[in-house]
């Protein structure tokens, strides 16, 4: 990747910003995976040893602009960064004026970015205050590096001085490996809930996977798509017609598509009431899809057992909450005694990973979910494309 690193500059107490993403799975407050947040510890550090003063971008979930909404707070990540850093690390609550500067030696932390407006817009002005609040910008956020925000690409464009982060690179560095010398048979699993940001990156991955496994709250609109009724599933209707016609892809390009043969539903996700394991033609209309059922696992199983590459990506199920977590964590068993180099990218995918204790069997785990799925199907991520043209 072509972009100057922090090794290339004179750090010395400089001011830097560093935009991390540090959206985790939080609930109630309570941070359920620190990942994202042990993955920018060396990048602060690194400022850190040379006396800078360090000021911490990030977002997190996805809030209304404009207006401060506590669920969205980054407030128990600034308690959580500083407890990695074993140093304390100043909270700046939400403040539409930006007005923030950190002393050297010291860490601020900013309130969610997406609370202002303009952020998700990419406008100019606030990326060029972003950018303004430092003498350096380093674009660490690997997982949001998709996205033409203001704080991941209008800031990189601005900023005096902008370089990519060590983690930045990293996650490039190894999504690249893949997509130039991938071992073949290469499958992908993608699940997870986000529809409308996996349907392109599905169709690109048809023109380079072997396989390809569609789970999760995804799968929804694919069973629908095949004409079965899912009640109260999450599905996106708008996407019905593109699953219709990626089903249709994969045949015509000889690529494997299995699709759920039995699943876990349940009328009430939070009290799992009558929770039951049936066949795809039997869903009621008053249940939803909460997982893949066991069958289906094996089938996905048996599929596995050709790849010598696994990219995954989403969980086969909502595995926040037992006992909907079984697909995922049998499918994560499979790929944990699997000889298949696996390499698994997204948020929660890794949470779900490092709850069920196999990271250490896994090939490589990426911060990034879409981020690194687009990096795959050969796109040029915004922040990357950013970064090129300021080295
Ligand atoms: N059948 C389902 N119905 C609703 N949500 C689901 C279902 N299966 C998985 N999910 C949810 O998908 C979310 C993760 O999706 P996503 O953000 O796309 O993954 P990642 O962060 O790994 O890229 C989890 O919160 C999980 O509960
Ligand atoms: O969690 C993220 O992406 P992921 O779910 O694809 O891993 C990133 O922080 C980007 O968030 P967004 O999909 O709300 O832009």
């Amino acid at each position: 990747m072509k972009a100057l690193s922090m090794d290339d500059v004179d750090l010395q107490y400089k001011r830097v910003v560093i935009r991390c993403d540090l959206n985790v799975p939080l609930k109630n407050g309570v941070i359920k995976g620190d990942k994202r947040i042990r993955a920018v510890i060396p990048t602060i550090r690194k400022a850190l040893d040379k006396n800078c003063a360090v000021i911490v971008l990030s977002h997190l979930g996805r809030p209304t602009e404009g207006v401060f909404e506590e669920e969205f707070s980054l407030a128990p990540v600034a308690e959580r960064l500083g407890e990695l850093l074993g140093k304390e690390v100043r909270f700046h609550a939400y403040d539409p004026e930006l007005k923030v500067e950190a002393k050297n030696g010291e860490v601020v932390l900013l309130e969610n970015v997406r609370f202002l407006t303009g952020e998700k817009k990419n406008n100019p002005e606030l990326g060029a205050k972003f950018a303004s609040l430092g003498d350096i910008y380093v674009m660490d956020a690997f997982g949001a590096a998709h996205r033409a925000h203001a704080s991941t690409e209008s800031a990189v464009r601005q900023a005096k001085i902008a370089v990519a982060g060590p983690l930045m690179l990293a996650e490039m560095e190894a999504a690249n490996k893949i997509l130039q010398e991938p071992k073949r048979p290469l499958y992908a699993i993608v699940g997870g809930s986000k529809v409308s940001t996996k349907v392109t990156v599905l169709e690109n991955l048809l023109g380079f996977v072997d396989g390809l496994i569609v789970a999760g709250g995804i799968a929804n609109t694919f069973l629908l798509a095949e004409g079965y009724a899912v009640g109260k599933s999450l599905v996106e209707e708008d996407f019905v017609e593109e699953a219709k016609r990626l089903i249709k892809l994969a045949k015509d390009k000889n690529v494997d598509l299995p699709l759920a043969k039995d699943v876990v539903v349940a009328k009430d996700l939070s009290t799992a009431q009558d929770l039951r394991t049936c066949p795809i033609t039997d869903i009621k209309a008053d249940e939803a899809i909460f997982d893949m059922g066991e069958e289906t696992c094996k089938e996905f199983a048996k599929v596995l057992e050709k790849a010598h590459t696994v990219v995954w990506n989403g969980p086969l199920g909502v595995f926040e909450q037992s006992p909907f977590d079984k697909g995922t964590r049998l499918i994560g068993d499979i790929l944990a005694k699997s000889k298949a180099y696996t390499l698994v990218c997204g948020g929660d995918s890794v949470t779900a990973v490092e709850q069920f204790g196999i990271q250490d069997k896994m090939g490589y785990l990426s911060t990034g979910g879409g981020a690194f799925l687009e990096v795959l199907e050969g796109k040029i991520l915004p922040s990357v494309a950013a970064l090129a043209d300021r080295a």
